[in-house]
C-alpha cells in the first residue's frame, strides 16, 4: 500500500491539515463560483433565446441548436454540483492537476485546465499510478466534500518506500475514501464511483469502443458500476459517432433498471436508452405469466426455426383435387395446386419478408389468372394493353384478393404468433423439432396477455414478416435528405474554428446535422434515445448488455439485431446465472454471432460483501463449480453471519422479531428479505411484497424493508439481507445453488440466514458460533 496520510478535521496533527483543508477549499470554492458563472451565463443565453420567438425557418433552426447546446450544458453543469472536484495530482515536477466531474478552463490564462474531467486521457493517473509505477506522479490526493464544503483529504505518497511498505491492498488506490465509500449505508439507488475507481476496472472503462468485450466478474466486483462508467466514458470520448446513434443499457427487470436509474444523469448523461429486452418491442407490455419450462423453452434458439416454419406454414397452396374458383366477369377463373405453387416458389425465391414478398406471389397469381382468362375470350384478339387492362383488373376484384388473403395473408407479429400458439395443427406443423410434451407447453389461448419470452418470438417474426412501408420510407427518406442539408448549412455556419480546444463544447458536439434535421422533421423534438426507444429496428452505436448471464438464446438474437456494428460491452457472471435459459458460457453464446473474435476482462475484488459473507458464499460457489474462483472481498466488518432454526408453524412469527431486530441494527439502512417464491404469499404479512402489480418496478428507495424473490434481487444490493428457507431456494430450480450464491452476495454489511428444515451442508460454516449469535 503506498503512503496512506488521511487528513481531516479532526485529524491529530492538527493545524497544518486544517490548512490543507482550508487551501483546498479556497480552491474547490473558486472552482464552484466559476460554475455559478457559466450556469448565470448559460441560463441568460437560455432565455434570450427562448425569447426570440417566430423568424424565418433559418432562425428558428439556428435557436434549436442554441437551445439544446445550452440546455444540454446546464444539465451538466447541474450533474456535476455535487463532488465537483475529488481528486488532485501532484505531479514530480511541481505541476498541479484537479480531477473532477467536468472539465473546466480559465479562458483569461490560454484555456488553463482548471479542473480535468475524469474521462480525458489526462486524469487516467489519477486511477492508475502506483508507487511502483507512479507515472510522474508524486501524490494523489481525494478530496471529500459535502456539499460544497471539503470535509476532508486523502492522501497517498507514491515512492518507493511506499512501494516497500505494502501491504495486503497494496493494488487498490484511494483505499481511505474507497472503504468511506463502501461502508456507507445504502440509499436504495445505486451512486457512482467516479472518485474511486480502481485500476482493473478503469482498465475496462477505456477499453476501445469497437467489437465485443466480455467483463466476467463475481458478485460485487463492480461491474454494473463499471458499465455504467464505460458509457459515460464512451460517450465523452465518442460523441460524434454515439450521440446520434445511441448507446443502449440492457438490464433484467425494472426494478434494476431504476436502481441504477441515476447514475449516468449523475455523470451529466442523459442520452442512453435504459431498457430490458421485454420493453425493446415498442407499444408491447408483456406483463403475462408462464411457467418456468415455458419461458425456458421459448428462449432456445430452435424457436428460431419454429416462427420460421409459422411463416412458411402461412403461405397455402389450395388442394390439388380442389382449386380455387373465382367468379370474373361471367367466367370462373381456377386457381389451382400448380399456379399457386409457382408462385409461391418464385415469391419465396425473392427473399423478401413475408408481407412484402406478397406483393411478388400476387403479381405471379395475377399474372396466370390473367392468362387464364385471355385463353378463354380469345388470346389472339388481345393485346398487350388488354392484357394490363385485365391484370390491373383482378388485382381489384374482390375475389381475387379473397384468395390471395387466404393463400399469403399480410400478418402482423402479434397475429402470426398468437394463431400459433392457439391452434394445435399450427404447432405440430411448425415445432416439428419439439417432442409433443413441449408443444403443449406453447399452447395459449388467444388474448392471453404476453410474457417477456414472447418478446424475442414476436422480433423474430417481426423481421421474418417485414412491413410493407416502400412508399412511405420513400418520401421519409426525401425529406431527410432535405433537412441533413439544410441543418449541415446550419451547423458549418455556427462552427467556430478548427483549433478550438476539444474540450470547450461546440454547437457540433452537442448536436450533430443528422440530430438537428430530425429535431426539425415532423417528428418533432425527441432525442435520439426517445426515438430509438420508440422504433424496433433502430440500430444503436454501442450496446451493454448487464447481468448478461440471464439472456436466452433468443434474446440474444433479438438484441443483436439492435447491434449490427457488434460495438458492444457483455458484463455478467456465469455463476449467478438463475434464468433456466440463460448462459452457462461466454463463448456458446457469442459463437453465431461473433465466433471468437471477443476480448475478455475479468474483474476479480469484491466490493460489496464484507470477508465474513464472502466466505459463506464462497462455499455455495464451490459446490457449483470447484474450478471457479471467488472474487477477493475488500473489506471485514467483524460481524459474523447469523443463522436461526425455526419450525415451519413459527415462521411467520419469528421472522419478525428478526426483522424487527435487524431494523434496529441497520438505522436507516436498506433490509431484504429473500425467500424462494412458494413463500413469497405466507410472508407478505412480515413484510409487505416487493412487486406492488404485475411487472411494476418495486420502489427501494421509499421501502426501507423488502420482501423479494432471488430472481428480483438479482443486481441489487442492501445492508442487511435475510435469506429465507436456503434450501427452499436449492430446490426451487435446477440453478438453485445459482440463485442461493446470488441471495448471499446482496448484503454489504450484514447477512442472517432463516431455515426451517435442516441448514443445507453447504451452508455448514455458519451452523455453530452463528447459532449462538442468534439465540
Ligand atoms: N471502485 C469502487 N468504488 C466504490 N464503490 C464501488 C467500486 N466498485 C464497486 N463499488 C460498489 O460495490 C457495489 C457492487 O457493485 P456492482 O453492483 O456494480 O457489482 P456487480 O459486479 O454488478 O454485482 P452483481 O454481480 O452482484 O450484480 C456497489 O455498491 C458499487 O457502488
Amino acid at each position: 500500500m503506498s503512503n496512506t496520510a488521511r487528513t481531516n478535521e479532526r485529524g491529530p496533527d492538527g493545524g497544518a491539515q486544517v490548512d490543507e483543508l482550508s487551501r483546498e477549499q479556497e480552491y474547490v470554492s473558486a472552482l464552484y463560483a466559476k460554475v455559478d458563472r457559466i450556469r448565470k451565463e448559460t441560463s441568460a443565453r437560455l432565455a434570450e433565446v427562448l425569447r426570440n420567438g417566430g423568424g424565418t425557418h433559418q432562425a428558428r433552426v439556428e435557436r434549436d441548436v442554441a437551445t439544446a447546446m445550452h440546455t444540454e450544458q446546464l444539465a451538466q453543469l447541474s450533474a456535476a454540483e455535487s463532488g465537483l472536484c475529488f481528486g488532485r495530482l501532484d505531479f514530480d515536477n511541481g505541476e498541479r492537476t484537479y480531477i473532477g466531474r467536468i472539465g473546466l478552463f480559465d479562458e483569461d490564462n490560454d484555456y488553463e485546465p482548471l479542473l480535468m474531467d475524469w474521462r480525458a486521457p489526462a486524469a487516467r493517473p489519477f486511477y492508475l499510478a502506483t508507487a511502483a509505477s507512479p507515472d510522474g506522479v508524486h501524490r494523489r490526493r481525494h478530496i471529500r466534500t459535502r456539499l460544497r464544503r471539503v470535509v476532508g483529504v486523502d492522501d497517498e505518497v507514491l515512492d518507493l518506500t511506499a512501494a516497500e511498505r505494502s501491504g495486503r491492498h497494496a493494488d487498490l488506490t484511494g483505499e481511505a475514501t474507497l472503504l468511506a465509500a463502501l461502508n456507507a449505508s445504502r440509499t436504495g439507488q445505486m451512486s457512482d464511483i467516479v472518485a474511486t475507481i480502481q485500476a482493473e476496472q478503469d482498465h475496462v472503462i477505456r477499453d476501445g469502443l469497437n467489437g465485443v468485450l466480455v467483463v466476467q466478474g463475481g458478485p460485487g466486483t463492480g461491474k454494473t458500476a463499471v458499465a455504467l462508467h464505460r458509457a459515460a466514458y464512451l460517450l465523452y470520448t465518442h460523441r460524434r459517432r454515439l450521440s446520434t446513434s445511441g448507446v443502449l443499457v440492457v438490464g433484467p427487470n425494472a426494478t434494476f433498471l431504476r436502481y441504477i436509474s441515476q447514475v449516468l444523469p449523475s455523470l451529466g448523461e442523459t442520452s442512453v436508452v435504459l431498457s430490458t429486452v421485454g420493453d425493446l418491442y415498442p407499444g408491447l407490455s408483456a406483463t403475462g405469466r408462464e411457467p418456468v419450462e415455458t419461458a425456458e423453452l421459448k428462449g432456445r434458439l430452435v424457436m428460431a426455426d419454429v416462427v420460421a416454419a409459422a411463416v412458411r406454414d402461412r403461405q397455402r397452396v389450395p388442394n390439388a383435387k380442389h382449386p380455387m374458383e373465382i367468379p370474373f366477369e361471367r367466367e370462373t377463373l381456377f386457381l389451382d395446386r400448380k399456379i399457386a405453387t409457382q408462385a409461391r416458389t418464385r415469391a419465396r425465391r425473392s427473399r423478401q419478408p413475408h408481407n412484402l414478398a406478397r406483393r411478388v406471389f400476387a403479381r405471379e397469381v395475377i399474372g396466370a389468372l390473367a392468362e387464364q382468362f385471355a385463353d378463354r375470350l380469345g388470346r389472339s384478339l388481345l393485346s398487350g394493353a388488354d392484357l394490363d387492362d385485365i391484370r390491373a383488373e383482378l388485382r381489384a376484384d374482390d375475389g381475387v384478393r379473397a384468395a390471395l388473403d387466404e393463400l399469403w395473408p399480410v400478418l402482423t407479429p402479434r397475429q402470426l404468433l398468437a394463431d400459433l400458439y392457439a391452434d394445435e395443427r399450427r404447432l405440430a406443423v411448425a415445432a416439428k423439432a419439439l417432442t409433443p410434451e413441449e408443444r403443449a407447453l406453447l399452447r395459449r389461448e388467444p388474448g392471453a396477455p404476453w410474457t417477456p419470452a414472447d418478446v424475442p418470438l414476436l422480433d423474430e417474426a417481426a423481421e421474418l414478416l417485414g412491413e410493407d412501408d416502400t412508399e412511405e420510407r420513400a418520401r421519409a427518406e426525401r425529406q431527410r435528405r432535405q433537412a441533413l442539408d439544410y441543418a449541415q448549412g446550419v451547423l458549418d455556419i455556427l462552427e467556430v474554428d478548427d483549433n478550438t480546444d476539444p474540450d470547450v463544447l461546440l454547437a457540433t458536439d452537442v448536436v450533430a446535422a443528422h440530430q438537428l434535421a430530425e429535431r426539425h422533421s415532423e417528428r418533432g423534438y425527441e432525442t435520439a434515445a426517445e426515438r430509438a426507444a420508440a422504433d424496433r429496428t433502430w440500430t444503436f452505436g454501442h450496446v451493454i448488455v448487464d447481468e448478461a448471464q440471464e439472456l436466452s438464446a433468443m434474446a440474444w438474437r433479438a438484441l443483436m439485431r439492435r447491434c449490427p456494428s457488434r460495438s458492444m460491452t457483455v458484463v455478467g457472471d456465469i455463476a449467478q446465472t438463475g434464468d433456466r435459459a440463460g448462459a452457462s458460457s461466454w463463448a456458446e453464446v457469442l459463437e453465431p454471432y461473433v465466433g471468437d473474435r471477443w476480448r475478455l476482462a475479468q474483474l476479480t475484488v469484491n466490493y460489496r460483501t464484507p470477508a465474513e459473507i464472502a466466505g459463506v458464499a464462497a462455499d455455495v460457489l464451490d459446490a457449483i463449480d470447484p474450478d471457479l474462483e471467488p472474487p477477493r472481498a475488500v473489506r471485514e466488518t467483524g460481524v459474523p453471519p447469523w443463522v436461526t432454526g425455526l419450525p415451519a408453524s413459527e415462521l411467520v412469527g419469528g421472522l419478525a422479531d428478526l426483522v424487527a431486530r435487524e431494523v434496529a441494527e441497520i438505522g436507516d439502512g436498506r433490509l431484504a428479505v429473500l425467500a424462494p417464491p412458494a413463500l413469497v404469499d405466507d410472508l407478505a404479512g412480515v413484510v409487505a411484497p416487493a412487486a406492488p402489480g404485475e411487472g411494476e418496478p418495486v420502489d427501494l428507495v421509499e421501502a426501507q424493508v423488502v420482501l423479494l424473490t432471488v430472481a428480483q434481487a438479482k443486481g441489487l444490493e442492501f445492508d442487511s439481507v435475510i435469506v429465507v428457507d436456503p434450501q427452499g431456494i436449492l430446490d426451487a430450480s435446477p440453478r438453485g445453488a445459482n440463485d442461493l450464491y446470488v441471495a448471499l452476495t446482496r448484503a454489504t454489511q450484514r447477512l442472517g440466514v432463516v431455515h426451517t428444515g435442516r441448514l443445507p451442508a453447504v451452508l455448514g460454516r455458519l451452523a455453530e458460533p452463528a447459532d449462538v449469535a442468534a439465540s
